[in-house]
């Protein structure tokens, strides 16, 4: 698998938009103890996770967004994943109630629920899930599933010690997005990464203790500027 050798470190001094542009930015980092694997998952894979993650969400939202969402589909006449590009399991983002702000502030315009069972429409869940056991520490877990409105961002933050782990994983899904992490001591020590759908990233340790991390929001570029959905799988806290 070829990867560009880059590997971008910035300051804040030299920091650009905070938008996500695909032409500038590394898909590989020198960050200690962060691991990242840039397609764990194929298209038709990807299209799987959408689909079910989509369901998942959907299925607790209001009667009202459910009611629209049948409606365009009737309109569109194709709901079969299997036949569509990746981003056309998407509908626009007014078919999906996303809220403007986190109760902490930290996520923008997103969709988000803990999960512990998936759809039974899709079997090929468990094993898809399964390959991440090869990534990450073999350790209870707790998995939650976020949906990022095309306008959505996270703000650089430190997840809360209590409700979670030494470790992070993200499967991002959908359209790329920038992962930005920030050394809390030291503002010259930045590394963004892209992350493109299909990709899974761990933080475990000084990098999910020590560095804040931020998804910023897309560009204007069609691989950037639509919406995310990323499968977050935590290890417990333990006290
Ligand atoms: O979506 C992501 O990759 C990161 C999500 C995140 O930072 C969070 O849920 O705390
Ligand atoms: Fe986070």
């Amino acid at each position: 698998m070829a990867l560009p050798s880059l590997s971008r470190h910035l300051t804040y001094g030299t920091r650009r938009v905070m938008s996500t542009a695909v032409s500038n930015v590394t898909t590989r980092t020198t960050l200690k103890d962060f691991s990242f694997i840039p397609n764990l998952f194929s298209e038709s894979e990807q299209k799987i996770l959408i689909s079910s993650s989509l369901q998942k969400l959907d299925s607790a939202e209001r009667r009202e967004f459910r009611r629209r969402r049948k409606e365009y589909f009737k309109q569109r006449s194709t709901d079969d994943a299997s036949s569509s590009h990746l981003n056309d399991l998407f509908l626009p983002d007014n078919f999906y109630s996303f809220e403007e702000g986190h109760y902490d502030g930290v996520i923008r315009n997103y969709r988000e629920m803990h999960v512990s069972s998936w759809p039974e429409e899709y079997p090929e869940m468990p094993s898809l899930l399964d390959r991440l056991k090869s990534v990450h520490p073999d350790e209870p877990t707790q998995t939650h599933i976020l949906h990022l409105a095309s306008d959505g961002e996270i703000l650089p933050h430190i997840d809360n010690l209590q409700a979670s782990g030494s470790w992070i994983l993200g499967v991002s899904l959908g359209s790329s997005r920038i992962l930005r992490i920030e050394n809390v001591d030291d503002p010259t020590d930045v590394h963004e990464l892209m992350l493109p759908s299909g990709s899974v990233y761990l933080q475990r340790d000084s990098t999910r203790y020590s560095y804040k991390h931020s998804i910023l929001k897309g560009g204007t570029d069609p691989e950037t500027s639509g919406q995310r959905l990323s499968i977050m799988i935590r290890n417990l806290f333990r006290g």
